[in-house]
This record gives C-alpha cells, structure tokens and sequence, in this order.
C-alpha cells in the first residue's frame, strides 16, 4: 500500500540546494484523480474496454462524450448562481436606507477606506470620522478622492451623537483608552461594527471583550466584521468580499465571534512569519511548509477556544491569511521580511506611520497557547523574534527540523 505524503512541493531543484525542507520524499501521485478520470471514462467507454465489465454497457453512446459532461457543468452552474441569487435577495435588507449618520473611530487606513466605503453606497449619508488628529487622517490615501460626505473630526460628542451604526478602527492596543475617553457621547445602544484585528497584549481580550468592558455596557451591540480587506483595493473599489462574515454574525443566533477575531488575529502574527521566510529568500516550498503548519497551529488554538473549524478555514480564516502572509501589501508581511533580511525590529517601527498588529499579538498568542495547552511552534517563534531572544535564521532552522509530520503528533496536543 504506498503511503502517500502530502507535500507542498515544486518538483524543479530547488534554486538554493541547501534548502532546509521540510520534506524529503516526494507524494505518490494521488489516486483519487485517477479514480474520478477513469469513473468518466467508463461512463462513454465501449464494453470492451469497461474497466467495470458489471456495469450497463451504453446501449448507444454519445458521438461526444463531452456534451454530456458540458451539461451537467452547465447545470450545475445555474444551480450555484439561482441559489446565490435568492440567498442575496433574502440577505438583502433595507439597512441602507434606515441609516443616516455612520461613526468611524480611527482615521487610519482602513477607518479612512470603510468611510469612504460606505459612504460611497449613498450619499446622503452623513459619515463622520472620529481621529486625532483631522489633518492627517487622509495622508493614508493621497491619491483618492473622499466622498463629500465623508468628513474628520476630534470632537467626540459630534461625532457619536445620532449615529446609527459605529465601525471601529482603530488599532487593538489603543482601543481600550481610546473608547474609555469618548464613553460618555456612545448611546448605549449603538451598534459597534468592530474592524480591528487583534489581541490586547497584557490583557489577552479581544475586541468583543474590550468594547463592552471600555464604555462600561456589558450589552453594547457588537459585531466582528473580518476578512481578506486590503485598504487600499477598498479604496480603489476592487471587489471585497467581508460581507459574508457580517451575515454570519448577525443573522446566526451562534455566530462565531470568537473564531473570527482568533483568526484575524492570529493571521497577523503568521503573516509576519510567512514574510520573514521571504526575507530570508528560503523559496515556495518553504513558504508553503511554513503557512500550512500555522494554519494548523490558528485552527487548534481557535477551536480550543470554542471556534468553529469551518470559520478557520472561511474568509476570516484561510482567506485573510493567503491575502496577508502572500500578498506585499500587508504590512505585517513587511516587517516578516525586513526581519528576515536582517534589520531590526526598532529600525522597522521607528521607520513605519502604520500599524502592524501581529507584533503586539505574537506577544499574546503565547499566553494564550499555554493557558490552552496548544503546541504553537511558529507562532511563538515569531513571538520570541519579536522579543528578539531568537534570530529568524535559528528560528526557521528549528521549524523546518520539527518530526515529520510532527503537526499530526501536535494537533491540539499538549505542551
Ligand atoms: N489597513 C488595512 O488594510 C486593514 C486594517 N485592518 C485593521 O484595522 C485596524 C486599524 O488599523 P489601520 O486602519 O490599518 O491603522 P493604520 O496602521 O493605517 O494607522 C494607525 C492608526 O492608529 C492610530 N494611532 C496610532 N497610535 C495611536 C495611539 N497611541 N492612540 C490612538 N490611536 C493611535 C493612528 O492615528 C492611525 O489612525 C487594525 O486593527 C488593522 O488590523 C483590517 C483590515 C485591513
Ligand atoms: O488585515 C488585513 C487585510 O485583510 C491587513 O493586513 P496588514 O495589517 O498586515 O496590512
């Protein structure tokens, strides 16, 4: 029976020979593909060469075999796309058109494109950015327009009063002190749309935790709204697709806040990881090796949590950490690489006018692996890089060296 391994491989040598990976032996070639041609095939194949002698031979086959598999895609299709429709038309609610004021909290980045955002979807709606300080806030964005009805203030009692909706975005470190200070201007019953993506150093909380707990109302409607969302596309209108995660939360009575934060939590500290890889020019196969070990490493703490595994491997999940561990618009991919070339993480900071999460998370994310019992050996290599008591080269050389398949030993296992 040949034990088929499965490795994220690129059969062409390896640029770099002394490539530390991670496996050795290559996959045999997978079966179930074989299985499916040769299914299809005996479904138009004369009796004679049936593979399957017992099955009906067809009395008359096809002249082309492929209108009938052309069909059936066809109709398939049409299914998925009446099935997404009626789900779009049920989805679709006349929230839009209740809403007259939007708060944004943080004229960062992303506070700055989810204004412009939702300002854009109709333009009588008054969108008020709440930053410290109004001039800046648009330096994120200097060749793109604001929408008119889009417009930055400091002053806290403006800004909240009569909103209808709060999307907050502002860093998850500065959230709590942040929120203590304008607590008194937020209705109690305000709905909070949290966009920030990250766990409070000190304290482990996450923006569900935090939120409620910083103005003081155990009861303040909170929603976590969580996906693969670069600003700057956001801001060029490029599709995003974060909807989903918003339905999930609040038409699912057991929505899973809790599987959404961890994931874009947790994301943040794999990109930086996945950069430092980069960094290091340790090639694809590396890369790969080293993204699916922290998928897994996200998926056991997360569901140890009471996560869902299928919100791990959705949007908030397996899509948000493709677009930032892959992709050199995320800025805690950067800091991965610029570690991984060798500068240090102080030059990195001193150097940047945004934020990078993961650097504060990677710190929690060791807590919360020991207060869970689960074995997390790229995360908490990050999180030892960042306290600089490991170097990325000895790191990667430790991670690539874990037993064959060690993740199996590891899944959820303990420390
Ligand atoms: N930028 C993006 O593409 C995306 C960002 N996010 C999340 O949005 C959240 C907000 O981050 P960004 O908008 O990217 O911020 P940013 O990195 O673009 O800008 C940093 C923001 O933090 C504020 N800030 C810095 N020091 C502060 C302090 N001591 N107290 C209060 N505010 C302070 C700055 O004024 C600025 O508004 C983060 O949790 C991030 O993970 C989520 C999806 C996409
Ligand atoms: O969360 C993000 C995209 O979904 C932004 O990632 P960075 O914070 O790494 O830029």
């Amino acid at each position: 029976m040949a034990a088929v391994l499965e490795a994220p491989f690129f059969s062409s040598k390896p640029h770099n020979t002394n490539l530390p990976s991670k496996f050795h032996t290559f996959p045999s070639k997978p079966t179930f593909l074989t299985l499916r041609y040769t299914h299809s095939c005996a479904a138009n194949a004369s009796p004679s060469q049936d593979p399957h002698p017992n099955s009906d031979p067809d009395p008359d086959p096809d002249p082309d075999p492929t209108r009938d598999r052309r069909r059936i895609v066809r109709v398939a299709w049409q299914k998925l796309v009446r099935w997404s429709r009626s789900w779009r038309s049920k989805a679709n609610t006349d929230v839009l058109q209740r809403t007259n004021k939007v708060v944004v909290l943080g004229g960062g980045s992303f506070g700055t494109a989810m204004a412009a955002h939702v300002a854009n979807r109709k333009a009588e709606l008054e969108v008020k950015m709440l930053v410290r300080d109004p001039q800046v806030c648009f330096k994120y964005f200097p060749d793109h327009r604001l929408p008119e009805n889009v417009v930055a203030t400091t002053d806290a009692k403006s800004a909240l009063l009569g909103a209808d909706y709060c999307l907050h975005a502002v860093p998850v470190q500065f959230s709590a002190s942040f929120l203590e200070s304008v607590a008194e201007y937020v209705d109690p019953g305000l709905p909070f749309i949290s966009l920030s993506k990250g766990l409070e150093l000190n304290t482990l909380r996450m923006m569900a935790q935090i939120i409620p707990q910083a103005l003081r109302n155990p009861r303040q409607p909170f929603v976590a709204l969580s996906g693969p969302s670069f600003a700057l596309e956001l801001m060029d209108k490029l599709p995003t697709d974060i909807g989903a995660n918003v339905q999930l939360v609040i038409s699912d009575n057991s929505s899973d806040v809790t599987g959404v934060e961890i994931a874009g939590a947790l994301k943040n500290v794999l990109a930086i990881a996945a950069g430092i890889v980069e960094g290091m020019n340790l090639g694809n196969n590396s890369m790969a090796a080293l993204v699916s070990q922290g998928c897994s490493e996200i998926r056991w703490l997360a569901t140890k949590m009471g996560a869902k595994p299928t919100t791990i491997t959705g949007l908030s999940g397996t899509g948000d950490i493709m677009l930032t561990c892959f992709v050199n618009l995320s800025r805690n991919r950067t800091v991965g690489v610029r570690l991984g070339s060798g500068e240090k993480l102080e030059n990195i900071l001193n150097s940047m006018n945004q934020v990078a999460e993961g650097i504060s998370t990677a710190g929690a994310v060791i807590a919360l692996a020991q207060k869970y019992n689960v074995k997390m050996p790229v995360l908490t290599a990050v999180a030892r890089i960042i306290d600089n008591e490991l170097t990325p080269k000895k790191a990667v050389f430790e991670l690539m060296s874990l037993p064959q398949g060690s993740h199996s030993l590891t899944s959820g296992g303990s420390i």
